[in-house]
C-alpha cells in the first residue's frame, strides 16, 4: 500500500478543510477539482496502462465534477470514453458545471445513465458520490451501483467508493467494490474499517496541494497505528539483557478440548519477546503442550486453587483462550479478576465480562464484533455499522483499552485516542488468529509496554506477520503460520 497520512478526518471535516482551503486560503475550488481529476487519471493509467474503453459515471455534485475532468483527460489521450450522468447535467452547479462545460467544449458527450455495454468497458470510473453522501442509495443510483457490480468490470473510485459511508465504513444500501480508490485532502476512516477496505481496494491519497495550515486546529477523528512506535518500542536488546528483563507472561484458559487456544496464546507471548511464559490450563492438556513447546511452563489446574500463586509470579496475564463459560472457567475468572497486573481479556473472558460488566482499568479487551456486541448489549450489525463509535463506547463502559478486531481493527484508549490498522488480510479469518493476537499483546505487556501501546503495536505486529505469512496465499492461512512469522516483526 502507498504511504498514507497518519491522521484521519471524517467526511464532514474534510468538507470543512476543503472550505478553508478555498475561502480562507484563496485556493480556487476549480483548481482543486482539476487536480483531483488529474490525480484520478494518473492513478487510472498506472493501474491500467493498456486501457482503451472507459465509462465514467458522474453524479450531480462535485464528485461528479472530478469525473468530468478524468473523462476530458482520457479523451485527450485518445481513449473511447462514455460519460453517463446520473443526475441532470444541466443542473450541475459551480465548479462541477464548469468542468462539465470544459469536457463538452472539447467535443465530449454526456449521456443519460444506461447499463448497456457496461461489461465491455475496460474500466469504470465511479464519480457518483463522494463525501456528500447523506442517505442510503436508491433509485437510479442504486440501479447503477448494482449494474456495475454485476458487470464485474474493474472500477476506479474517485474519493470514496460510492455508497460507502466514509465516516464509518458501513454500506449505505449498496456500494461500489473498487479495485482502487484515490482519496483527497483527508484520509477518511470509513475507507479503512468495516466494509471500507473491501470497497476501496488499493488506496491512494493526494492532498491536492492544500497548505498544511488548513489542518491546524482540526482535531483528527482517529489516526493510523504508528509504525514508528513499533520500531521504537522493539528496539534491539542490550547486550547484557537477561530473561528477567522481559517479564513473565501467564495465559489462563484451555478448558477440556480447547488446549490448542491456550498453547498458541502462550507461544505467541514468547514470540513477542516475553522472558518467561506460563500456562494455567486443564491438567489433561499439560503433557501435550510440554511435548510440543518445552520452553513453556504448563500448569494443570482442576480448579482455582494454585492460580493465585501463578498470578503472583506473573508480570502480566491473559484470560480467555479456550476458557469456556462452565464453572471451571468461571472460577478462574473470579480469581484472576482480583489482581491488578496488566492483562488481556479475550474470548470467553469477554463473554463472562458481558454477563457481569465492571471497569477493567488494567486490561486490554480484544473482542471480535460478536463479542463487542455482547459487551455493549447490541447486535453485531450495530457494532459493524459504526466500528469507531462501538470501540469508543466499549472504552467508556469498561474503562479499558479496546481492540475491536475485524477488517480495519480499531484500537481505542481511555485517553480518547483511536487508532486504525491498515495491515492484515482476509486469510486471517480462521480459527486461532485471535489467540495469537492475545498472546502477542500479552507478551508486549509482560515486557513493560503500557496497555494502549501494547495493543497498538500488538495489532500491527500480528497483522504484518499475517501479511508476511499470506505471501504464499491467503486461503488456508493458519494461525500457526502467523506464529512462525511473528519473530521477524518484533525484530524490526
Ligand atoms: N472544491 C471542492 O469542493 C472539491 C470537491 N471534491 C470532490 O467533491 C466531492 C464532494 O462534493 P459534494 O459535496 O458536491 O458531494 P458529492 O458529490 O459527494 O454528492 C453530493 C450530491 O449527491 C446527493 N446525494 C447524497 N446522497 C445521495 C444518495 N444516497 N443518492 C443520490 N444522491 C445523493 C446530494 O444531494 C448532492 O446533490 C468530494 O468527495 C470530492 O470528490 C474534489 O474535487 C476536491 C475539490
Ligand atoms: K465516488
Amino acid at each position: 500500500m502507498e504511504r498514507l497520512p497518519e491522521y484521519l478526518y471524517t467526511p464532514v471535516q474534510v468538507q470543512e478543510l476543503d472550505r478553508r482551503a478555498i475561502q480562507d486560503h484563496g485556493l480556487p475550488g476549480l483548481s482543486l477539482m482539476e487536480r483531483a481529476g488529474r490525480r484520478g487519471w494518473e492513478v487510472l493509467l498506472n493501474h491500467w496502462p493498456h486501457v482503451r474503453r472507459l465509462r465514467v459515471l458522474c453524479g450531480g455534485g462535485n464528485n461528479g465534477g472530478d469525473g468530468y475532468v478524468v473523462a476530458r483527460l482520457a479523451r485527450r489521450a485518445g481513449l473511447t470514453v462514455t460519460v453517463q450522468a446520473l443526475s441532470d447535467p444541466d443542473k450541475l452547479q459551480g465548479d462541477a458545471a464548469t468542468v462539465a462545460k470544459r469536457y463538452r467544449e472539447e467535443g465530449g458527450r454526456i449521456e443519460a445513465w444506461n447499463p448497456a455495454g457496461l461489461a465491455d468497458e475496460d474500466v469504470v470510473v465511479d464519480a457518483l458520490l463522494g463525501t456528500g453522501l447523506d442517505r442510503p442509495v436508491e433509485g437510479r443510483y442504486l440501479e447503477a451501483l448494482r449494474a456495475v457490480k454485476a458487470a464485474e468490470v474493474p472500477v476506479l473510485a474517485i474519493d470514496v467508493p460510492s455508497g460507502l459511508n466514509a465516516a464509518t465504513g458501513a454500506v449505505m444500501g449498496e456500494a461500489v467494490e473498487a479495485a482502487c480508490t484515490v482519496t483527497f485532502i483527508g484520509l477518511k476512516p470509513g475507507l479503512l474499517t468495516g466494509a471500507g477496505p473491501h470497497c476501496a481496494g488499493q488506496l491512494h491519497f493526494d492532498d491536492l496541494g492544500v497548505p498544511a495550515e488548513i489542518y491546524q486546529g482540526m482535531k483528527p477523528v482517529a489516526a493510523l497505528c504508528r509504525e514508528a512506535l513499533r520500531l521504537q518500542r522493539l528496539a534491539p536488546r542490550q547486550a547484557h539483557a537477561h530473561k528477567g528483563n522481559f517479564g513473565h507472561a501467564l495465559v489462563i484458559g484451555g478448558d477440556l478440548g480447547m488446549g490448542g487456544a491456550v498453547r498458541m496464546a502462550g507461544e505467541a507471548a514468547g514470540r513477542a519477546g516475553a522472558g518467561l511464559v506460563s500456562l494455567a490450563t486443564r491438567p489433561a492438556h499439560v503433557s501435550a503442550i510440554l511435548a510440543a513447546r518445552p520452553e513453556i511452563m504448563a500448569h494443570g489446574l482442576e480448579g482455582p486453587e494454585g492460580l493465585v500463586a501463578l498470578l503472583d509470579r506473573a508480570t502480566a496475564w491473559a484470560l480467555g483462550p479456550g476458557l469456556g463459560q462452565d464453572p471451571w472457567g468461571q472460577a478462574l475468572w473470579d480469581v484472576a479478576m482480583q489482581t491488578d497486573h496488566p492483562c488481556v481479556l479475550d474470548a470467553d473472558a469477554l463473554n463472562l465480562l458481558a454477563r457481569a460488566p465492571r471497569p477493567c482499568p488494567n486490561a486490554v479487551l480484544t473482542p471480535h464484533p460478536g463479542e463487542a456486541a455482547r459487551l455493549l448489549g447490541v447486535s453485531t450489525a450495530e457494532v459493524q455499522a459504526d466500528r469507531l463509535d462501538a470501540a469508543r463506547r466499549l472504552v467508556e463502559r469498561y474503562q479499558a483499552v479496546v481492540v475491536l478486531k475485524g477488517a480495519g481493527s480499531v484500537i481505542a484508549a481511555p485517553d480518547g485516542g483511536l487508532r486504525l490498522a491498515t495491515a492484515g488480510n482476509p486469510g486471517m479469518a480462521s480459527g486461532g488468529m485471535g489467540d495469537v493476537l492475545t498472546g502477542v499483546v500479552l507478551g508486549l505487556l509482560a515486557q513493560g509496554i503500557a496497555p494502549a501501546e501494547a495493543a497498538e503495536i500488538g495489532v500491527l505486529v500480528h497483522a504484518r506477520a499475517a501479511d508476511r505469512a499470506a505471501e504464499a496465499g491467503q486461503r488456508g492461512l493458519l494461525a500457526g503460520d502467523v506464529l512462525d512469522a511473528l519473530r521477524a516483526e518484533v525484530n524490526p
